[in-house]
C-alpha cells in the first residue's frame, strides 16, 4: 500500500520534531512525512534526528502558519496536493498579567495558534472534501478546555481552536473526514523554556503590587516544579498522536496526561463551572498547604503509575 502523506507544522523543535521523526522512522514505512517549519535556518536539529530518513520518508519544507502565501506554496509543492494526514502543531505560549501584555503580543498568539489552523484548513480542507478522505489532527491543550491562572490569552487561543473544530467536526463527518484534538498537559519543550524566560523578563510595572507578587511568587516560583512533576516529553505526545492516527475510528478528543485528568474532570462534573474555579483558587492561594499537598499527590500518582 502507498504510504500516507503527512504534513506537520512547527517541526523545528518539540512535539512537531518528535512526531515527524517517529512517523518517518515507522518500520512498516506507512508514512511519507512533510516536516515543515517557518524558518529553515532552524532545521539542523530535525536533520540530525531524521538521520537517513531524510529525502526518503521525510522531506523538510518551509511553512509559516501566519502566511497564506507560504501555506499555498508548500501545499502546491506536494505531489497532487495530496495530504492524507494534517497535523496542526505550530503554536506559542504567553503568560503573565494582561495589564503587562500588549494587544500586539496577544494578537500574535491568536494569529499563530488559532488563525494558523484556519489558514491551513482553508487551503487543505477542500482537497480532502473532494477526495472524501483525510485526517486532521490538532495539537490543542488541556487549556483548550480549562483556563489556568495567568494563561488568559493562550487559553483563549486554544478554546478558539476547540470551538472551531467542534463546529467543523460535524461537517467533516458528512465528508467522511476525521478530526482529532490532542490535549496534552505540560510538556517539557522549548515552549516551556521560552514562556518561563519571557515571564521572568516581563515588565510588571503596569500591574498592581498584589498581581505582580502573585505572578512572581506563586506562578513563576512553582512553574518549574509543576513541569517537573506533571510534565510529559515531546516523545510521549508523539507516541499518543501516532496511536490516535492509527486508530480506525479515532476519538474527537484525546488527553495525553492521566495525572492531569482529575483537574479537567472537575469541569465536566459541575455544569455551573464553579467547581474547577474554586478548586484552582484553593490550590493556588492556599498554596502553603494545598498547593504543596497537590504537588505531593501528583508525585504519588506518578510513582504509582510507574509501578
Ligand atoms: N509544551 C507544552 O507544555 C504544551 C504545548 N502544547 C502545544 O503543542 C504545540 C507544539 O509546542 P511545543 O512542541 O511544546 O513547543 P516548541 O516551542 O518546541 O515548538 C513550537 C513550534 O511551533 C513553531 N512555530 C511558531 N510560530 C510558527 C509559525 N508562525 N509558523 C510555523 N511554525 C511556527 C516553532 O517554530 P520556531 O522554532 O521558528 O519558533 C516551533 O517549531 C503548540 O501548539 C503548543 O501550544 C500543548 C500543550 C502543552
Ligand atoms: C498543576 C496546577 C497548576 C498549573 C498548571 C499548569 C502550569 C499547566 C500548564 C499547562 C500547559 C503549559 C499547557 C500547554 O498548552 C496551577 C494552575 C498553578 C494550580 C495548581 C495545579
Amino acid at each position: 500500500m502507498a504510504p500516507k502523506t503527512v504534513l506537520i507544522t512547527g517541526c523545528s523543535s518539540g512535539i512537531g520534531l518528535a512526531l515527524a521523526v517517529k512517523m518517518a522512522r515507522d518500520e512498516q514505512k506507512r508514512f511519507k512525512v512533510y516536516a515543515t517549519m517557518r524558518n529553515l535556518t532552524r532545521k539542523d536539529k530535525l536533520v540530525e534526528a531524521a538521520g537517513n530518513t531524510l529525502g526518503k520518508t521525510l522531506d523538510i519544507k518551509q511553512l509559516d502558519v501566519c502566511s497564506e502565501e507560504s501555506i499555498k506554496t508548500c501545499v502546491s509543492s506536494i505531489p497532487d496536493r495530496r495530504i492524507d494526514i494534517l497535523v496542526s502543531n505550530a503554536g506559542m505560549g504567553l503568560i503573565g498579567p494582561i495589564e503587562c501584555q500588549t494587544i500586539d503580543e496577544m494578537r500574535t498568539v491568536m494569529d499563530t495558534n488559532f488563525f494558523g489552523l484556519v489558514r491551513l484548513l482553508k487551503e487543505i480542507l477542500p482537497d480532502m472534501k473532494k477526495r472524501k478522505s483525510g485526517h486532521i489532527v490538532i495539537i490543542s491543550s488541556v487549556m483548550g478546555i480549562q483556563g489556568i491562572l495567568f494563561n488568559d490569552v493562550y487559553a483563549a487561543s486554544k478554546f478558539a481552536v476547540e470551538g472551531f473544530c467542534e463546529s467543523l467536526a460535524i461537517q467533516a463527518l458528512k465528508f467522511k473526514l476525521q478530526l482529532s484534538l490532542i490535549e496534552p498537559g505540560p510538556v517539557i519543550t522549548e515552549f516551556e523554556k521560552k514562556v518561563f524566560e519571557d515571564g521572568m523578563k516581563m515588565d510588571l510595572s503596569a500591574a498592581d503590587e498584589e498581581t505582580a507578587d502573585m505572578f512572581t511568587n506563586i506562578y513563576l516560583k512553582n512553574y518549574k516544579q509543576i513541569f517537573q512533576s506533571l510534565g510529559q516529553s515531546a516523545e510521549d505526545i508523539a507516541e499518543h498522536t501516532v496511536k490516535i492516527i492509527l486508530t480506525e475510528n479515532p476519538p474527537f478528543r484525546h488527553q495525553t496526561n492521566t495525572l492531569y485528568t482529575p483537574m479537567t474532570t472537575l469541569k465536566y462534573a459541575d455544569p455551573n463551572g464553579d467547581l474547577p474555579i474554586d478548586t484552582f483558587y484553593k490550590m493556588v492561594f492556599q498554596h502553603d498547604k494545598i498547593f504543596s499537598a497537590s504537588l505531593n499527590f501528583i508525585k504519588l500518582l506518578r510513582w504509582r503509575s510507574r509501578k
